[in-house]
């Protein structure tokens, strides 16, 4: 038999991890956009309800005293001042995950199958907590890309002076693709890749390599169908990188979404003279593409043959950023070619 205190303390700690994982919830429905998470975050909320459940639900009423309750009214500095969802999102999960504890330890003298099942759902909540994390926040540093050039050498120099150009012409975003460079190269040109995208305020990408993005400290990777998987780079990174998936088709596409990557390349659009063999996907895969992403939460992009001539066709689909090579990089001033396409995309987005 629990003495009343218990209860007191099931209850209220039952009402805050329920009320957290609303918090969790929404942040992932509304904000991330990604019913998978949410979806997580509602079956965490149903298990934990179902687990209280099988406790007297008469004895946790009678062991509330909200007016008796010497807590009420004593906030702590910062407590509902928070600046972002994100921020929201962070301290509901904190939030839960004390409150499980609680409930765990509190639970024990009634039912030690009630108090195991709470301690898996403190584990799950920790996983989630996680996956949102870093999935989210490499998603919204994404978003803010309009302009993403991919710079193809296998040249040193010159991969370090079109990066510091194009950045210099408006690029938001830029990849580094050196398909044939030995390793020990790779890697020290990709640290001073990083350093002057940073430098110049343009998100760094490496192609293909996770392993020597994480070394570099680029803020992201980009994996093609016949690089490493999505979850496995995950695994590799050592801080939330944007991971980015090549897609050229339906199938790819879904099975793209199911590894829940930053964002997607959809394409190509066009013929491109950087991989004159592939096939082109045409703006009608670029389309549908758009509509399935929207309700995932996962970024896009548009690429193969982009040019300051046709990226409009592309905004009028819906496509919000893309990522060119040959167009940008072939130019006689990549700075200029980056601020054509820069302007036509400002001019489209903001009218
Ligand atoms: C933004 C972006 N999209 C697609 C690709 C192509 O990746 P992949 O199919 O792996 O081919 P390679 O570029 O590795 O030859 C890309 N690099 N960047
Ligand atoms: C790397 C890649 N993958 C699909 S299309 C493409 C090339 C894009 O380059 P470009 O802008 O020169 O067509
Ligand atoms: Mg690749």
């Amino acid at each position: 038999m629990m003495d009343r205190a218990v209860y007191r303390i099931i209850d209220a700690n039952f009402n805050r991890a329920r009320e957290a994982l609303r918090v969790m919830e929404e942040y992932c429905r509304f904000a991330v956009n990604n019913g998978s998470l949410s979806g997580r975050a509602k079956q965490l909320r149903h298990e934990l309800c179902a687990a209280i459940g099988q406790l007297e639900q008469g004895k946790l009423l009678a062991g509330r005293d909200t007016l008796g309750d010497v807590g009420v009214g004593q906030r702590v500095e910062n407590q509902l001042e928070r600046a972002t969802a994100a921020e929201a999102f962070t301290a509901g999960a904190r939030r839960l995950t004390e409150a499980l504890r609680a409930l765990a330890e509190m639970v024990q003298a009634e039912s030690k199958p009630v108090a195991a099942a709470i301690e898996r759902l403190r584990y799950q909540a920790y996983t989630l907590e996680k996956d949102v994390v870093l999935f989210a926040g490499p998603v919204e540093r994404f978003n803010r890309v309009q302009l993403y050039v991919i710079v193809t050498s296998d040249l040193p120099a010159e991969i370090l002076s079109l990066a510091s150009r194009c950045a210099a012409g408006g690029a938001d975003c830029i990849q580094l693709r050196a398909k044939g460079m030995p390793d020990e190269r790779l890697f020290a040109v990709a640290v001073e890749f990083v350093d002057i995208c940073r430098d110049l305020g343009a998100l760094s990408i490496v192609n293909d390599r996770i392993d020597i993005a994480a070394a570099a400290g680029a803020d992201g990777v980009h994996l093609g169908q016949d690089d490493l998987p999505v979850e496995q780079a995950r695994r590799l990174q050592l801080s939330p990188l944007i991971v980015g998936k090549s897609t050229h088709n339906d199938s790819e596409l879904e099975r793209a979404i199911g590894a829940m990557p930053s964002y997607v390349s959809l394409g190509p659009a066009f013929t491109t003279v950087t991989k004159p063999k592939i096939e082109v996907a045409g703006t009608d895969y670029i389309r549908h593409g758009l509509q399935r992403l929207a309700e995932t939460g996962v970024s896009h992009v548009a690429i193969g043959g982009i040019t300051h001539e046709n990226v409009e066709l592309l905004l009028r689909a819906g496509v919000q950023r893309v990522a060119v090579c040959a167009a940008v990089t072939e130019a006689p001033s990549p700075a200029d070619a980056c601020r054509r396409i820069k302007d036509k995309m400002a001019e489209f987005l903001s009218g």
